[in-house]
């Protein structure tokens, strides 16, 4: 199955089957982002651990549904997602905006969540009038206006070699996307200020990012891991806002090692 209709929203998703007794890993992208981002990570962990991918709302192939949308609009379409594969307990994997995802379903749904990865995301990311720029320019310009700006906070200058394929691929997938959906996730971005909840999570969680990301930096990941009693805190060299698609190795490393600190727990899927 790879569509399911959740919240009134039809939602592309890929469940990736793999030992029984693991846990399961759920991946959640970024703005201007689909579940391919993830595909070099997924394919050193699939074999070892089921798998579950998804398209948010107003991205990749899933709907648009309802415009603007809260952190809470794409929580509750993780939980019913989760719910509908019957995946309980298991290990969420969120970057940057899937980062929020994550922490936001930590604290509404912990029946969902044994453990969390916090990529390159923060328990609040930018100001209001910086999104309400953004979502300016995206509703007047569209998605192409912003685009090399954004291809400066999300990769090094390393990676955004003109020759390299890779980087005017991802440029692509960022400007393919739904204006409308890029636009209405700036507001959930722009309302979203999950401090408080962050404080409360109780899970083992690891948060990691790249040395040179432009969007949510170090110290604001930094920022973040302060606030989880227990939290682990890792940087990941020569990578941007996105090191699953820059450093796919160093980050699929450091996700088996925090999953071998994990205690075993039941965590069952369908
Ligand atoms: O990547 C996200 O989900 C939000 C942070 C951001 O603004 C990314 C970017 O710099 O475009």
């Amino acid at each position: 199955m790879q569509f399911a209709t959740v919240n009134d929203v039809i939602l592309h998703h890929q469940l990736i089957g793999g030992p029984a007794g693991r846990p399961v890993i759920v991946f959640s992208n970024s703005l201007g982002t689909d579940f391919r981002i993830w595909r070099d990570v997924v394919v050193r962990l699939a074999g070892d651990y089921p798998i579950v991918t998804y398209d948010k709302r107003g991205h990749g192939l899933s709907d648009l549904g309802q415009v603007p949308y809260s952190i809470d609009d794409h929580v509750l379409d993780l939980a019913a997602l989760l719910d509908r594969l019957d995946v309980r307990n298991a290990i969420i994997c969120g970057l940057s905006v899937g980062g929020m995802i994550a922490q936001g379903l930590a604290a509404k749904r912990p029946d969902l969540v044994k453990a969390l990865v916090l990529c390159d995301t923060a328990h609040k990311i930018g100001t209001a009038d910086m999104w309400n720029a953004r979502i300016e320019s995206v509703e007047t310009k569209g998605i192409e206006s912003l685009a090399d700006a954004v291809m400066e906070r999300w990769f090094t200058p390393a990676f955004r070699r003109p020759e390299n394929a890779a980087y005017h691929g991802y440029r692509t997938m960022l400007t393919r996307q739904s204006a409308v959906g890029y636009a209405a996730t700036c507001a959930a971005l722009r309302d979203a200020d999950l401090t408080e909840s962050t404080r409360n999570i109780a899970v083992p969680t690891l948060c990691v990012v790249g040395d040179q990301d432009g969007s949510t930096p170090p110290d604001l990941v930094l920022s973040m891991a302060k606030l989880i009693a227990g939290a682990r805190y890792e940087v990941i060299k020569d990578a941007g806002h996105i090191p699953c698609v820059e450093q796919p190795e160093m980050l699929t490393e450091m996700i088996r090692a925090f999953i071998a600190t994990l205690p075993a727990g039941d965590e069952p899927h369908g």
